[in-house]
C-alpha cells in the first residue's frame, strides 16, 4: 500500500471538502473521530458478525471494502490534523481470533487515541485498522483500489450537493 499517496490524495479531498463547507479554520479533530467511530460501526454491520439472532449473510466483498475504505478516508484525515502525515508508520501484526473481537480492539484503539492523541496511540489505532482487513480476507492492492474509487466519488458528492 503506498500510504504516502493516499496521505497525498486525502489531504487534496480534505482541503476541498473544508472550502466547499468554509471550514478552513476549523478543528474537526473530534467530528472526524466520531465520524470514524460511526463508519467502523457501519462496517461492522454489513459483516454481520456479531449477529447471532440472525440469518443473513454478509453483505459482498465489494461493499464491506467500500465501508472499510471510508474508514481508511478518516484515519488517514485524522492523521493529517495531527501532524503525522510525514512520519513513518510501522503496522504490528495485532489481529485477534474473530471479527467481533478485532472489531472491539478497533474500538478500544479508537477511544485510546481520543484521550491521548500521539504519534503511537494513532500508530496502534491503524495497526489494529489494518489487521481487521487481514481477517476481512483484504489485501493492500484491493484497499488501496477501492481507496482511490471512493475517493472519487467522494469528489463527486461534493459536486453534487451531497
Ligand atoms: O473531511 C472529510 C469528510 C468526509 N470524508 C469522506 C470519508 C468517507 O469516504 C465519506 C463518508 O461519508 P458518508 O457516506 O459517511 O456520509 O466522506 C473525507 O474523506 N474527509
Amino acid at each position: 500500500m503506498n500510504i504516502t499517496r493516499l496521505y497525498t490524495m486525502q489531504r487534496e479531498l480534505d482541503a476541498h471538502i473544508q472550502s466547499n463547507h468554509q471550514l478552513q479554520q476549523d478543528n474537526l479533530i473530534d467530528k472526524k473521530i466520531l465520524a470514524l467511530l460511526v463508519e467502523i460501526g457501519e462496517l461492522a454491520n454489513e459483516t454481520r458478525c456479531f449477529k447471532f439472532w440472525s440469518l443473513k449473510p454478509p453483505a459482498t466483498k465489494e461493499k464491506i471494502l467500500e465501508e472499510f475504505v471510508d474508514g481508511v478516508h478518516f484515519i488517514l484525515s485524522v492523521g493529517i490534523e495531527c501532524g503525522f502525515e510525514g512520519s513513518k508508520l510501522q503496522f504490528e501484526n495485532c489481529h485477534s481470533e474473530n471479527l467481533t473481537d478485532q472489531f472491539l480492539s478497533v474500538y478500544e484503539s479508537v477511544n485510546k487515541f481520543k484521550t491521548s492523541q500521539s504519534f503511537k496511540n494513532y500508530e496502534n489505532l491503524f495497526s489494529e485498522y489494518v489487521s481487521l482487513a487481514k481477517l476481512l480476507g483484504f489485501n493492500s492492492y484491493e484497499i488501496e483500489e477501492a481507496y482511490i474509487q471512493k475517493n472519487e466519488v467522494n469528489y463527486e458528492r461534493q459536486q453534487n450537493g451531497y
